[in-house]
């Protein structure tokens, strides 16, 4: 079953949705070899959904496994249970609903369309160069993110597209982590005891991160200490608190459980958002036409940049945003471990030991909640007769998660996504790469295999 498995991983998200598919229920059970007690519950139900995520959410924790998996982030918020996670999960809450951080937020994001976005994506039309704008957007999310996460701006996203060690230590850690996850225990448990492969990778790019934090953290401290005004960021607002002071290990995990979240999830939705307006100009026109009806800046480069507050009014742009996200999440496969022995509505009996594993990219292909035009992209799903955004429970569509453990980055996010996408498509026209076709690759993030590879012109 093994090597099958393994030998299919680049297919595995459409595979496995097919299945879901077709079985009764929307979830099956996927038994691996007796010697590794393999034993995973797959599902694609929204009832299923429901009970795992909310209603019985105590039952279901990530669990040691994947604690172990995800060492480097330590007892950070997005690998911690019980306590440590709620201890985290209140700071990080009461600053991310602060106004002044995501105005804060906002502003970052205009700065660097205006300085960065911009001219990169001008150069490009003016060379007429083919580009990837999958990696463009990593670069952008990267940049923005460790911005007001840690205060720091990388420029990771300039003209020559230079390599920063940085990216590439985080780039290589994710793949070690995702090699973990789909190989059995003892297996990387032997690379790494030999220190080769990804195992020697993970030990490499972790000692850069490190080095970064330790470096971010003493900068930010300096800054306090000798009363520099600096622009607030996570970091800063976390160590001007007296509680948290001194915990070195308590920074280290935010900055690095929080640059994990945001990166990759933000860039993967931006990348799949800017295929589809390629692939399906029709909706793009009725953005640009719903953007024509707001209030932008012009800069001086002569070309137009949209302000957050503004975007908020645009009920098509956020119908379309919640469209690709329902085909492409970002994230597409939430994994738990089951704590007790529990009965699900759907009459699934778990018992501890089993894993469980929520597949969004199914649920967002599923007939029995979408309808039969389930695979086409039409953001009307999402708009009611009276032209108002269509309420659909979270435990349905599930990009931002649901529950407790739901997504603190959502609004922040989908600000981001909005004011980089309307500052790129008024603006400039894309078209993709002749013969180029763009693939789902299969890891934590659902980014695309080949990249997405694009030509750009002024409009
Ligand atoms: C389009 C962009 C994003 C998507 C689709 C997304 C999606 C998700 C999902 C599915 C989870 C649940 C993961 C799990 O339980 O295993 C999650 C958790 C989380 N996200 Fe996001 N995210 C995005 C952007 C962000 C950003 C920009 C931030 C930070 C500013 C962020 C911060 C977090 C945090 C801290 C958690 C952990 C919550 C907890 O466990 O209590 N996310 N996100």
């Amino acid at each position: 079953m093994l090597p099958v498995l393994v030998a299919n991983l680049s297919r595995m998200l459409d595979l496995s949705s097919r299945k879901l598919r077709r079985s009764n229920g929307n979830h099956f059970f996927f038994h691996g070899p007796w010697f590794l007690g393999m034993s995973i519950f797959v599902t694609a139900n929204p009832v299923d959904a429901r009970h795992l995520f909310i209603d019985n959410f105590q039952n279901y924790p990530k669990g040691k496994d994947f604690y172990e998996i995800f060492e480097l982030g330590g007892d950070g918020i997005f690998i911690a249970d019980g306590d440590t996670w709620k201890y985290h999960r209140v700071k990080a809450q009461m600053l991310m609903s602060n106004t002044r951080f995501r105005v804060f937020v906002a502003q970052l994001s205009r700065q660097k369309i205006e300085n960065a976005l911009h001219p990169f994506l001008v150069h490009a039309s003016s060379q007429n160069k083919i580009i990837d704008i999958q990696d463009m957007f990593l670069r952008l999310s990267f940049d923005m993110s460790t911005n007001f996460i840690a205060g720091v701006d990388l420029g990771i996203l300039s003209r020559d597209l230079s390599e920063n060690p940085i990216a590439r230590a985080i780039d290589e850690v994710a793949a070690a982590l995702f090699f973990r996850f789909v190989m059995p225990r003892p297996w990387w448990k032997l690379l790494r005891a030999l220190s080769v492969g990804h195992e020697k990778r993970m030990v490499t790019g972790g000692r850069v991160l490190d080095r970064f934090v330790a470096e971010v953290i003493e900068e930010r401290r300096r800054e306090i200490i000798e009363g520099r005004d600096a622009p607030p960021s996570m970091l800063r607002s976390y160590m001007e608190e007296t509680e948290v002071q001194e915990s070195y290990k308590f920074l280290r995990e935010t900055i690095i459980n929080f640059l994990f979240a945001a990166r990759d999830t933000t860039s993967a939705a931006m990348t799949w958002f800017l295929w589809a307006m390629c692939r399906y100009p029709h909706v793009e026109e009725k953005i640009i036409d719903e953007l024509n009806s707001i209030s932008k800046s012009i800069t001086s480069d002569g070309l137009a940049v949209f302000e957050a507050e503004q975007l908020e009014k645009l009920i098509y742009f956020h119908a379309s945003i919640l469209e690709s996200l329902r085909l492409h999440p970002s994230t597409p496969l939430n994994i738990r471990s089951v704590l007790k022995p529990d009965t699900l509505p759907t009459g699934v009996k778990l018992t501890p030991g089993m894993k469980v594993v929520a597949s969004m990219y199914a649920m967002g292909r599923m007939k029995t909640i979408w309808g039969d035009d389930c695979l086409e992209f039409k953001p009307e799903r999402w708009i009611s007769k009276e032209g108002e955004l269509k309420y659909e429970p979270s435990y349905k569509f599930l990009p931002f998660h649901t529950g407790p453990r739901s997504c603190l980055g959502k609004q922040i996010a989908l600000t981001q996504i909005k004011m980089v996408i309307a500052a790129m498509v008024y603006n400039f026209s894309f078209e993709i790469v002749e013969g180029h076709v763009p693939e789902p690759k299969f890891s934590f993030i659902l980014h695309m295999k080949n990249g997405l590879m694009v030509r750009v012109k002024k409009r």
